[in-house]
């Protein structure tokens, strides 16, 4: 009997020579087409492009599509868009330590004032001073998935006091997860609070007035997971009237304005949704494929389905 062959389109030339590399014959791919139908009869496996546009989804009406395999975690733009039928597998296993690696970038030059040491080097001005850092502080993480724990991970080595919360409560190798309804009591613990859940109608302006009033005066607010998490109008009041630091790699809205008051705040940090572009994504992205066309090929489910 012959192998059934999947067929895979993918939006990159770079991302489609990787693939043709690791799987040979095993798949047919193609190149996923700009403008057009594909003249394919059916499509096993579509590969969304990693940066936001074109999206796969605008597309897919008018292909006969099985499955989307994304290259993000988050998801939290997609279900209104995905045609019926058609499943959606989010992409573990790729962002996670990358994604870690800029919140703990961002904690540590916003705790050693970082950014002040390198502006100063661009004028040749040696200015010592004194720095919160991080040993002996209470960081709390909202959020313990895939991210969340690379970070809870990443952080412990630092001897800091870790407090986690979640959708809900439990424990797990790391210890006590507290529920939602812990968090308002939580952030005025927190020295540090890194903000990774993903964005949902539970979790829109989770930091907002309220929330962020609750936070320790002088402290920093982190958020590596989705703009939206945190109310931006509630943050820029906050920050500009230095009742607590801010560190950002996502914001509302995405493109920040040039003209936006949280560029030039006091005490806050932004870095442009980078947390998961990492050199070595393309790697676990390729590796993440191959897995699902094995699966694919044996006639079993994907794995990380999300919708
Ligand atoms: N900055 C960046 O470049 C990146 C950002 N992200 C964002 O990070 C998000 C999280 O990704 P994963 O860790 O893979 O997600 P995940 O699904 O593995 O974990 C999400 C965590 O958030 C928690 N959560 C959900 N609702 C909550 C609530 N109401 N209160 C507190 N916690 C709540 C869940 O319990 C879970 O612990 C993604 O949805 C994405 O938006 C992901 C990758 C890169
Ligand atoms: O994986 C995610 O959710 C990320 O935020 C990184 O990917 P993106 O830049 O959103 O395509």
């Amino acid at each position: 009997m012959s192998q059934s062959i999947p067929v895979i389109t993918l939006p990159t030339q770079e991302l489609l020579d990787r693939m043709q590399e690791v799987l040979g014959e095993r798949a047919e791919l193609h190149l996923w087409p700009m403008e057009g139908p594909s003249g394919l009869d059916h499509i096993d496996l579509a590969v969304q492009p990693y940066m936001s546009a074109p999206s796969v989804l605008d597309v897919l009406a008018d292909e006969e599509v099985s499955a989307v395999q994304a290259q993000s975690l988050g998801f939290d733009n997609v279900d209104k868009h995905l045609p019926q039928g058609v499943t959606y597998s989010n992409a573990v296993g790729v962002h996670e330590g990358a994604t870690a690696e800029i919140a703990l970038g961002l904690v540590l030059a916003a705790q050693r004032d970082l950014h002040i040491h390198f502006a100063d080097q661009t004028k040749g001005e040696w200015n010592q001073r004194f720095t919160p850092g991080l040993m002996g502080l209470t960081v709390l993480c909202v959020g313990v998935g895939g991210v969340g724990t690379a970070i809870a991970h990443r952080l412990l080595p630092f001897e800091v006091t870790l407090l986690r919360s979640a959708s809900r409560a439990r424990t797990d190798d790391l210890g006590q997860v507290y529920g939602p309804e812990s968090l308002p009591e939580l952030v005025g613990q927190a020295d540090v609070v890194i903000v990774g859940a993903p964005l949902t109608d539970q979790t829109r302006h989770m930091f907002d007035d309220e929330m962020i009033g609750r936070m320790k005066p002088g402290s920093l607010l982190v958020n590596i997971g989705r703009g939206p998490l945190v109310d931006t109008d509630a943050l820029t009041r906050a920050t500009q009237e230095g009742r607590i630091r801010a560190a950002l790699d996502v914001v509302d809205p995405e493109p920040l304005p040039s003209d936006h008051p949280l560029w030039t705040t006091p005490g806050v940090l932004i870095t442009p949704h980078v947390g998961g572009r990492s050199t070595s994504m393309l790697d676990r992205v390729v590796r993440l494929l191959e897995a699902q066309v094995r699966h694919l090929a044996a006639g079993e489910p994907l794995e990380h389905r999300v919708l």
